[in-house]
């Protein structure tokens, strides 16, 4: 063996050495947290060869600062609801990582939101963020609230609470939160007017997903479903395919999930199925998006009402069986696990072609590595699901700019920056050894930028 090979493979060793230490260290402060670990070991492991190369990360301890948030805010909501009973939530927001920008992220409403979920999203964002080429660091935040079945005013109440505590916590050039499940343009506008009251200003830019009336960005709405669509087409065509005729199954029904079977439609594939949390549908003839639309977007419906009006479509319970449809490409755009090793086996045999995923680590990671073994073309959420919180970063240069841009150019720029954030993925996948891998390429390339921020800016 040659001197640099030597070199080379000790490297190596020390560099696995230390990526392992640091995850142990992060299992022992955070036993409980499962989701949080579960993103956390899918990151780091694809980091070997880039400590490999770059020991100065090592020495200046990079993963064990990128792996602690910077700061964890956990606050009380109480709020009354229609019948003057007293509620209380949990209310969370985590500012993970400043490196790049003011921290950026979405808040959930979920009755399933604890400290993991919240940490698992903030600690992912922090990559997507860097991927998208934008000022923005990574945050998220949200509260055990359940908005299914709370009628207007209660939600009004519940934002306005959460807020009263958020508000000083944040603003444009510190921390700019944005919808994620059970936020959404609504929800967006109660926390904004809550803001505006409480710090007596009003600034656009504390948070995105605005009203178009008052600072949202033309596009914010269609970004996230749209650029997931536009990333999965580059790599499709990467690879001599596309959407054109191509059957294609989406899980969730919601904000991602609409805007995705919209793009996908518009390129020529036929959607055949798309679910909630109660159960599927499956439209042979293609979904109706006008109907799902009517349903999610203007009521608060459930799927299954799908088939009173197209007679010809099927309703199942159970939601995790939508997979078990066979499909070309598959878009999970539901919520985190979604897929087990189970349901990537039965996907693997019904013959899928590619995966883009919507939603935020849908795939377990026996699930991805499964995938990643049997060569499906696979888009990893950081990197696919990225142009949602791309145009957010549009909105608030819109904002601070005080001007609007047309949908058509908003749209252009979000094409541009999923091709980027493909080709970007593709090269350092290429750079370090795993061509063609895009969750070990996205994990470097958006890594890397982070890593060399929080270096020139030193230990703080
Ligand atoms: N809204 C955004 O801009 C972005 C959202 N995401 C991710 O996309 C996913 C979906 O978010 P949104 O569409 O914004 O939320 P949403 O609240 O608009 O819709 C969520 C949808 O998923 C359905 N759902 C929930 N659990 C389900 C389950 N187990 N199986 C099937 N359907 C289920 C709900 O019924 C609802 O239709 C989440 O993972 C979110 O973190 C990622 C990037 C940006
Ligand atoms: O637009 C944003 O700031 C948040 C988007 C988001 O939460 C996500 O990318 O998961």
């Amino acid at each position: 063996m040659s001197t640099i090979d030597a070199t080379l493979q000790s490297n190596q060793q020390k560099a696995k050495q230390y990526v392992t230490k640091v995850y142990n260290a992060t299992e022992q402060r955070n036993p409980h947290e499962t989701e949080f670990l579960q993103a956390v070991k899918e990151i780091v492991g694809s980091l070997v060869p880039v400590i490999a190369r770059h020991p100065e990360y090592m020495n200046s301890g990079i993963l064990e600062r990128l792996l602690e948030p910077e700061k964890v805010i956990t606050f009380r909501v109480p709020w009354v609801d229609d019948q003057g009973k007293v509620h209380v939530n949990r209310g969370f927001r985590v500012q993970f990582n400043s490196a790049l920008g003011p921290y950026k992220g979405g808040l959930r409403f979920h009755p399933t939101v604890n400290e993991s979920i919240v940490k698992f999203l903030g600690f992912e964002q922090i990559f997507k963020n860097s991927l998208t080429g934008q000022q923005i660091g990574g945050g998220k935040g949200g509260s055990d609230f359940d908005p299914k079945g709370k009628s207007d005013m209660e939600i009004m109440r519940f934002c306005q609470s959460f807020m009263t505590e958020l508000y000083q916590h944040i603003g444009p050039e510190t921390d700019v939160p944005a919808g994620d499940v059970g936020v959404n343009a609504r929800e967006i506008g109660y926390l904004f007017g809550q803001y505006k009251k409480m710090c007596g200003a009003f600034e656009a830019g504390v948070l995105t997903g605005k009203g178009l009336g008052y600072g949202g960005s033309l596009a914010r709405t269609e970004a996230t479903g749209y650029g997931l669509v536009y990333f999965v087409q580059e790599m499709l065509k990467d690879n001599g395919l596309d959407f054109k005729g191509k059957t294609v199954i989406v899980s969730g029904s919601g904000n991602v999930s609409i805007y995705a079977m919209e793009k996908a439609a518009e390129f020529g594939a036929k959607v055949v199925a798309c679910s909630d949390s109660d159960g599927y549908i499956y439209d042979q003839n293609g979904i109706n998006l006008d109907t799902v639309k009517e349903l999610k977007e203007t009521g608060d419906e459930r799927i299954s009402a799908y088939t009173e009006k197209h007679p010809s479509a099927e309703y199942f319970e159970d939601c995790t069986q939508i997979f078990s449809i066979p499909c070309d490409i598959a878009l999970p755009c539901a919520t985190q696990n979604e897929i087990n090793a189970e349901t990537a086996q039965t996907m693997l045999d019904n013959g899928v072609k590619a995966i883009g995923e919507g939603a935020n680590m849908p795939s377990t990671n026996e699930a991805q590595d499964m995938f990643l073994e049997n060569h499906i073309l696979f888009a990893p959420a950081k990197a696919a699901n990225a142009g949602g919180v791309a145009v957010s970063a549009l909105e608030m240069a819109q904002n601070s700019g005080k001007i609007s841009w047309a949908f058509e150019k908003v749209d252009a720029r979000l094409q541009e920056i999923m091709k980027d954030i493909y080709q970007n993925s593709m090269q350092a996948a290429s750079d370090y050894g795993t061509p063609g891998n895009l969750v070990a390429g996205s994990n470097i390339a958006g890594f890397i930028k982070v890593a060399d921020a929080m270096t020139e800016q030193g230990i703080i």
